[in-house]
C-alpha cells in the first residue's frame, strides 16, 4: 500500500506566554517562575493516507484540527514525531494567506502558484483557467484588497487547484463563497480523486465531509478518537454531540425552571386584551416576554418530554417516539377542562399544535382527582434537525386559559437524514421509464 501521508508520534506544543511582564520585586522573589506555560494541542498522532485518498479531519473548536493540517504543509513543525509527505504539496490554509493585498488578482496569481513551485511558463500556461475557474475575469486587474472574502477565496482555490497537486489541504475555506461556487469547487475535489490526488479537508460542515471524504477522523483534544467510514464516524460524532448538548439544553432548562415564571393569574391577558388567545386551540402565534399565563385554576406543576425508556430528555432522534408529560393540579372545581400542546421551532415558526377537545379526547374532570397526569405520546417526533420549544396549555376550551406556559422546554432534533424544512413527511420515491406513448403527467 503506498502511503502519501505518514505521521508518526506527533505532538506539538504551544508557549502561551504570561501577559503581564513581572515587576522588580517579582522578579527578585519569583526568579524561579515560568514565564509561560505549555498547551499541547496534539498528544501523539499517528495518521497514514493512502495515494487518492480523501481524509476529513472533524473535531470540535480547539481540538488540533488546523494544527495538524499546518504540520504538514510544514508551516509548523512538531515538537516530536515526524510527518513525511510524498509529492506537491497544495494548500489553502487560511483566507488569503500568501496574497499580497496591493497587488492585483494576476501578480498574485504568479507570486501564489510560484510558491507551489510552478514556473513562469507553466502559470502563464494555466492563467485563462485560473482566471476562468475563479470567474473573476472583471476583477482580476484590481489590487486583492478589494475582494470580498468570496471573492479571495475563489482565487486562492482556483490557484491552489491548478498547480496540479499531489496534496491537497483544505481547511474550511469552502464555508466562504457562495453556494454555485461551493458547488463548483466540491466538485472538482471530487474529480481530483480519479486523479490520484490525496486530500485533506478540515471542516465542521458533516454533509460536505460525507459527501467528499473516503475516511474520517476525529480529533478530540489533541488525539484520534476515532477514524473509520465518513457515515460511520458521523454517526457516533453526532451522538457524542448531541449527547453534550442535551446536559447543555438539561442545564438551560433547569435554570430556567429555576426562575420559571409566575403564573399571571387573572383574565385580563387571556381575553379581552389579547384577542388571539380568546379560543384555547388557537395558540398564540408570537410568544414575547409573557410567558406564563392564566386564571390558576388549574396549574401545570411539571412538563417533561420522555423518550421510549420513560428518560427525561432534551434531544431526540428524528422519528422516534416520545411522550409530552405534564403534572397538574386543579385548585377549583370546574366544569371543562382541555390540555394542549404546541411546538415551535427557535426562530418562532409554529409546527404543531393540538388539544384534547381537536383530538376529541374527552377530560371527564368529575372522575379525576385534582392531581393530573396528562400525557401525549407521540408515536414519531417527525422533526427536522433543529432547537425547538414547546408550550403547553390547560383551559376550559371556551376561551379561558387556566395556565399557559410557553416555552416550557427547549429542545434539540438532530438526525441522520438531512431533509429540510420542518416536519419529516413520510414518503417513498418511485423513478421509473415512462412507457412508451404513455403520457407522463
Ligand atoms: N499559534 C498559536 N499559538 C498559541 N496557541 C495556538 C496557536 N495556534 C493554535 N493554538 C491553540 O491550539 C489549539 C488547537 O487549535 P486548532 O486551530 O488546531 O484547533 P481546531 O481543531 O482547528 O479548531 P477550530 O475548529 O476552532 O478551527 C487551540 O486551543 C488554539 O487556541
Amino acid at each position: 500500500m503506498e502511503y502519501v501521508i505518514e505521521a508518526q508520534d506527533i505532538w506539538k506544543r504551544f508557549r502561551l506566554f504570561h501577559d503581564r511582564a513581572p515587576t522588580l520585586k517579582e522578579r527578585v522573589l519569583f526568579s524561579h517562575r515560568r514565564k509561560y506555560d505549555d498547551l499541547w494541542v496534539l498528544k501523539g498522532v499517528d495518521l497514514k493516507v493512502e495515494r487518492g485518498k480523501t481524509i476529513g479531519l472533524i473535531g470540535q473548536n480547539g481540538s488540533g484540527k488546523s494544527t495538524l493540517l499546518k504540520l504538514m504543509t510544514r508551516i509548523l513543525y512538531p515538537d516530536r514525531g515526524g510527518i513525511q509527505i510524498r509529492g506537491k504539496v497544495s494548500s489553502l490554509l487560511e483566507l488569503g494567506a500568501g496574497f499580497h493585498p496591493d497587488f492585483s488578482g494576476i501578480e498574485n496569481i504568479y507570486m501564489n502558484a510560484a510558491i507551489f513551485g510552478l514556473t513562469k511558463k507553466d502559470i502563464d500556461r494555466k492563467l485563462d483557467e485560473i482566471i476562468s475557474f475563479s470567474e473573476l475575469e472583471e476583477f482580476i486587474d484590481s489590487p486583492v484588497r478589494t475582494y470580498s472574502s468570496g471573492m479571495y477565496m475563489r482565487l486562492a482555490f482556483s490557484i491552489a487547484i491548478n498547480v496540479e497537486p499531489d496534496v491537497l489541504l483544505v481547511d474550511e475555506i469552502l464555508a466562504v463563497g457562495d453556494e454555485s461556487f461551493q458547488k463548483k469547487c466540491l466538485n472538482k475535489m471530487k474529480s481530483f480523486k480519479s486523479l490520484g490526488v490525496t486530500t485533506v479537508i478540515v471542516s465542521h460542515s458533516m454533509s460536505q465531509l460525507e459527501m467528499l471524504c473516503d475516511e474520517l477522523v476525529w480529533l478530540h483534544e489533541g488525539k484520534i478518537v476515532r477514524k473509520g467510514i465518513a457515515s460511520e464516524v458521523i454517526d457516533d460524532y453526532r451522538v457524542t454531540m448531541f449527547g453534550k448538548e442535551n446536559l447543555r439544553l438539561e442545564a438551560e432548562n433547569r435554570q430556567k425552571a429555576e426562575r420559571s415564571p409566575e403564573m399571571i393569574i387573572g383574565d385580563g391577558v387571556v381575553s379581552e386584551n389579547n384577542p388571539e388567545f380568546e379560543n384555547e386551540s388557537t395558540f398564540p402565534q408570537s410568544i414575547d416576554e409573557k410567558r406564563r399565563w392564566g386564571n390558576g385554576a388549574v396549574n401545570i406543576n411539571e412538563v417533561v418530554m420522555l423518550d421510549n425508556s420513560g428518560q427525561s430528555r432534551f434531544t431526540f432522534e428524528s422519528g422516534q417516539p416520545c411522550t409530552i408529560q405534564m403534572l397538574c393540579k386543579i385548585n377549583k372545581s370546574i366544569s371543562n377542562l382541555v390540555f394542549g400542546i404546541a411546538i415551535y421551532r427557535n426562530d418562532d415558526i409554529w409546527c404543531y399544535g393540538s388539544n384534547t377537545f381537536i383530538d376529541r379526547y374527552p377530560v371527564d374532570v368529575e372522575k379525576l382527582g385534582d392531581e393530573v397526569v396528562v400525557r401525549a405520546n407521540i408515536e414519531k417526533l417527525n422533526l427536522v434537525e433543529g432547537e425547538y420549544y414547546l408550550n403547553v396549555a390547560s383551559s376550559d376550551g371556551l376561551g379561558t386559559q387556566y395556565d399557559y406556559w410557553a416555552r416550557s422546554v427547549i429542545f434539540n432534533m438532530y438526525s441522520h437524514i438531512k431533509d429540510v424544512g420542518v416536519c419529516r413527511l413520510d414518503h417513498q420515491w418511485e423513478v421509473f421509464q415512462a412507457l412508451k406513448g404513455e403520457h407522463v403527467i
